[in-house]
């Protein structure tokens, strides 16, 4: 039976089939923003987070469609988030890449575009969108175009984070050289949320040298705590971010270590 992330993928086929016919060209730095996440991973002294605009998701339905993308990641900032993930896949997250566009042109941070990118010209329509960061996802694609989008997204100008759910993946993962492992707590497939994967793979991704991003399913401070003693450099929030009703304490807290 076909799982959630075969239909996503189906679904970015067509959308790629008719962004060809859009002959998109890679633009130079489109925006006056040039952030690195990279960078920030690399100075930064406390955890980093990245705060993701999310309205609706396969697992969760509506979570949250009243909020505005560039008031929520202004707010982000404010209360101290890193950097801003932005969904741009509508038909199953209610996202867009008008959202990604008007939040690049709001906040002097990384923008990550959150896709399922499968081909360069949808890479190449995040970095004329004002994305800094792509997600390359390690459970939809086979090795060799794992490595070939890395390559193209990174000789133009993005950064990457290369997401994984276990070890096969993680080894995929590492052979393109990716120096930012997000680990996806979620199994795409099945929806089963489980820091235990942090946990799991977190030693193996600090062994190889590269930074540690964990993601989904974190939404208190202990969360927080756990994910750092696997050795996490980094987190990726959508839901708790999108639901609390104190955004500027829950960041705070998320903070304090
Ligand atoms: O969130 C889902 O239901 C989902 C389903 C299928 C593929 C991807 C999905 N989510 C993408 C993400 O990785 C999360 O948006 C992100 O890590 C934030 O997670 P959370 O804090 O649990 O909202």
């Amino acid at each position: 039976m076909a799982t959630i992330l075969d239909k996503i993928l189906e679904q970015k086929r067509k959308e790629i089939r008719s962004l060809e016919k859009e002959k998109l060209e890679v633009p130079e730095f489109p925006l006056r923003k040039k952030c690195s996440f990279l960078e920030m991973l690399q100075t930064g002294k406390e955890i980093a987070i990245i705060a993701e605009f999310k309205r609706a998701s396969p697992s969760k339905g509506d979570i949250n469609t009243e909020l505005d993308p560039v008031s929520q990641a202004l707010s982000y900032i404010k209360y101290g988030a890193n950097a801003i993930s932005v969904l741009t896949d509508t038909l199953f997250f209610k996202g867009s890449f008008a959202y990604l566009k008007s939040v690049r042109e709001a906040v002097n941070a990384p923008v990550l575009c959150k896709d399922f990118i499968i081909d360069e010209v949808q890479i190449v329509k995040a970095k004329s969108a004002g994305a800094n960061l792509i997600l390359l996802i390690a459970a939809a694609l086979d090795e060799g175009r794992l490595n070939e989008l890395y390559t193209f997204a990174i000789n133009n100008g993005l950064e990457v984070l290369m997401e994984v759910h276990n070890e096969d993946e993680l080894y995929k993962a590492l052979q393109t050289g990716a120096r930012i492992i997000g680990v996806n707590n979620r199994d795409l497939k099945t929806f089963t949320v489980d820091l235990a994967v942090t946990e799991k793979l977190g030693p193996k991704i600090k062994r190889a040298g590269a930074f540690l991003i964990s993601e989904s399913g974190i939404r208190t401070k202990k969360d927080v705590q756990r994910v750092i003693n696997a050795g996490a450099n980094g987190i990726l929030v959508g839901e708790a971010f999108m639901q609390t009703s104190n955004l500027e304490s829950l960041i705070s807290e998320m903070k304090k270590y």
